[in-house]
């Protein structure tokens, strides 16, 4: 037998365990092992030739009584993080904390046990279209992979509510214990986090009970934890995974060190000493605190050399996704941005932004790169997501690239868009690019149901198949995003009234003794460079007061004032010393490849972003233009809708939004 042959033999059993396992809902069957699996893990034994860590998997189906206690239990302690902060004053930036996020680190409830659902981000205002058991195991056996890992085998267990000490119960513990010595699986990796009692206990058992374990027991947050560190590329993108590192493992430090005893004088004194687990978690602790201190100090050094790009304020259109949608191959193909594009899951940790020119006029947008998101994403992580939240957030329009080509379409997008309302950024301007067309059964039936929905457009990211469409649309997002401005430009700013007849729409222009006045819907970016040269109805400018005749149109013409304070103005790059860069902060055309992709790399970051006051304002003004997040959302029965052709014959009234 080859090694394909072998590969192949073991994807069958493993096919053959989960849709065995899948037959039933009864407890008792779960906890069978099935002879005949076993048997097929054995008849691979020759083929062990591999350098790399070999890898078993384990995931659980929930029932419904325990979602529903999930469900609460979620709830509640929503409300408890939203009075701490985990990362402490660190956080900074938008004011939000790691415990903002915090449905992102509970296993979340599953929509239906019956299918095998393992998780889902249920709301009551999306559907529960959620990530079944084997989907999301196959997702962890991607995970392990990018990882450099070797999947060889997985097995899942169908349960009310997770064993306190096991996870799993354990008939199935044992049966998972048998094909991982068949097997020859050096960790198992379980597709939750477990407790640090439950790590102890499955390392234990699948040692053969023995301390000292030689398999290794690992969760699905310790292996994106792991991922992320392996990738990040930035000193501060390296600081934050560590210190999302530390954190994980603090509370796991029993796991370590339960079998040592008192150290120096422990446990013969009693009362003194200190126990080594006191020891290690206090160092921890430190450690956490200097990585705070370090993180700190970059992005103070960071902030000290920026350079304020006062001179050329343009709109960011955040890319957004499901990790592996095509967000880089599509900011690849509309700019030759070079950012590398692979299938693999978290291909890209840092932001990387690129200028594109949108068609129909000289409207230049800086189109921003960022990390994939993931269903299940580890709390610690937010931290390493910071940059990237700050650019969504300061985004003008979010640009949400979907892989629609994927079995899960459904789920992916559902984790996307309650990630997207968990950042509190669902009243932006939100564009859904369905990628991968090219890879659907029906092209031409994805395309036309994509054209029934607003703000929807599809397309091929690989093949630039739709892109002109998708930047009509993201230029029409633009536009219904501009506010109304009377200026009185003085002659001498000559150079921001070819800015404001490049970016903005002039209705109205006046020659007078002072300067230009002109009547304009200008994009956000540009309000506060034109602040200062507001006037009011009689003329008289506004000049260091609140912008009184900065009109949000999404009041229908009510004239909104706004303080200095709450406007988004100008964005601000690092000025790195880097050969090849413009004055403007843009690769100029010299440097080696290294320095443009470093040029691009530099984040840019809204000067008044940290203000809440900017951001409640910000929020209500474009409450109007926002798209509601329902609408983006793919029915649960779209896998049928596109592969039946249905979807082409749909028109306005598509099956897909009337089941939402
Ligand atoms: N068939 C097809 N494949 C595509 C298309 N766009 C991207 N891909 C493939 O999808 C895989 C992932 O693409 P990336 O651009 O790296 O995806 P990403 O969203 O940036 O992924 P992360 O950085 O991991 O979050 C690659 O193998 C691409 O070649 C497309 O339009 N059609
Ligand atoms: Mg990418």
């Amino acid at each position: 037998m080859s090694e394909d042959e072998f590969r192949a033999a073991m994807a069958a059993a493993r096919q053959q365990v989960l849709s065995g396992s899948s037959g039933s809902d009864e407890e008792d069957g779960w906890e069978q092992a099935d002879e005949d699996d076993d048997e097929m893990r054995r008849s691979g034994e020759d083929f062990w030739s591999t350098e790399k860590e070999r890898v078993y998997l384990v995931g659980v189906a929930y029932k419904q009584q325990y979602q529903q206690q999930q469900q609460q239990q979620q709830q509640r302690r929503q409300q408890q993080q939203q009075q701490q902060s985990l990362f402490g004053s660190s956080s900074g930036g938008l004011g939000m904390t790691a415990s903002s996020y915090s449905p992102w680190a509970a296993p979340d409830a599953a929509a239906d046990a019956g299918d095998g659902s393992s998780s889902s981000r249920s709301s009551k205002r999306q559907p529960q279209v959620s990530y079944n058991v084997h989907e999301s195991l196959d997702e962890l056996g991607r995970l392990a992979e990018t990882a450099g890992l070797q999947v060889v085998g997985s097995n899942y267990q169908a349960l009310e509510a997770p064993n306190n000490s096991t996870y799993i119960g354990s008939g199935k513990v044992a049966e998972v214990a048998r094909a991982v010595t068949a097997l020859k699986a050096d960790t198992v990796i379980f597709d939750d986090e477990l407790s640090p009692g439950q790590l102890r206990n499955l390392e234990k058992a699948f040692s053969g009970g023995r301390e000292g374990a030689q398999v290794a027991v690992a969760d699905r947050t310790a292996l994106i934890l792991d991922i992320f560190s392996q990738r990040a590329r930035t000193r501060e993108g390296k600081l934050q995974v560590e210190l999302a590192q530390t954190e994980y493992q603090l509370p796991r430090l029993t796991r370590m060190w339960s079998h040592l005893d008192r150290v120096a004088g422990g446990g013969q004194v009693k009362g003194t000493g200190e126990k080594q687990i006191e020891i290690d978690k206090r160092l921890l602790r430190d450690k956490a605190a200097a990585l705070r201190r370090e993180l700190q100090a970059v992005r103070t050094h960071r902030a000290a050399h920026r350079t304020r790009r006062q001179d050329a304020p343009i709109p960011v259109v955040a890319l957004v996704g499901y990790t592996n949608a095509g967000k880089s191959t599509l900011l690849n193909t509309m700019t030759d941005a070079g950012v590398l594009a692979e299938d693999k899951l978290f291909a890209t940790l840092d932001p990387t932004t690129r200028k594109v020119r949108l068609p129909g006029g000289n409207l230049e947008v800086l189109f921003s790169d960022t990390v994939g998101f993931i269903q299940k994403l580890p709390t610690q992580l937010v931290a390493a997501f910071r940059a990237t939240l700050e650019e969504i957030a300061s985004a003008s329009v979010v640009l949400h690239v979907l892989d629609v080509s994927a079995d899960n379409a459904p789920a992916q997008c559902a984790a996307v868009l309650q990630v997207l309302e968990e950042l509190g950024v669902q009243d932006l301007p939100l564009v859904t690019a369905w990628n991968k067309i090219d890879a659907c059964p029906d092209p031409a039936a994805v395309a036309a149901l994509a054209a029934s929905r607003a703000d929807t457009v599809a397309i091929s990211g690989a093949s630039g198949e739709g892109l002109q469409q998708l930047m009509a649309a993201v230029a029409g997002k633009l536009a219904e995003s501009m506010v109304e401005m009377e200026v009185l430009l003085p002659y001498s700013a000559g150079a921001l009234l070819d800015e404001l007849h490049k970016m903005g729409k002039v209705s109205s222009t006046a020659y007078t003794e002072q300067g230009t006045r002109l009547t304009a819907r200008v994009p956000l970016c540009l309000v506060g460079k034109l602040q200062p040269y507001c006037c009011t109805a009689d003329g008289s400018s506004t000049a260091g007061s609140t912008i009184g005749s900065v009109t949000d149109d999404g009041d229908n013409g009510q004239l909104e004032t706004l303080s200095e304070d709450e406007i988004f103005t100008d964005y601000i790059v690092d000025n790195a010393s880097l050969e090849g860069v413009a004055e403007d902060g843009y690769w100029d055309g010299t440097g080696s490849e290294q320095q443009q992709q470093d040029a691009g790399d530099r984040s840019y970051v809204p000067r008044s972003a940290g203000s809440r006051a900017g951001k409640r304002a910000e929020q209500r003004r474009r409450q109007q233009h926002g798209s509601s997040l329902a609408q983006h959302q793919l029915p649960p029965d779209w896998q049928d809708l596109i592969m039946s052709g249905s979807a082409a014959g749909s028109g306005t009234s598509s099956p897909v939004t009337s089941t939402l």
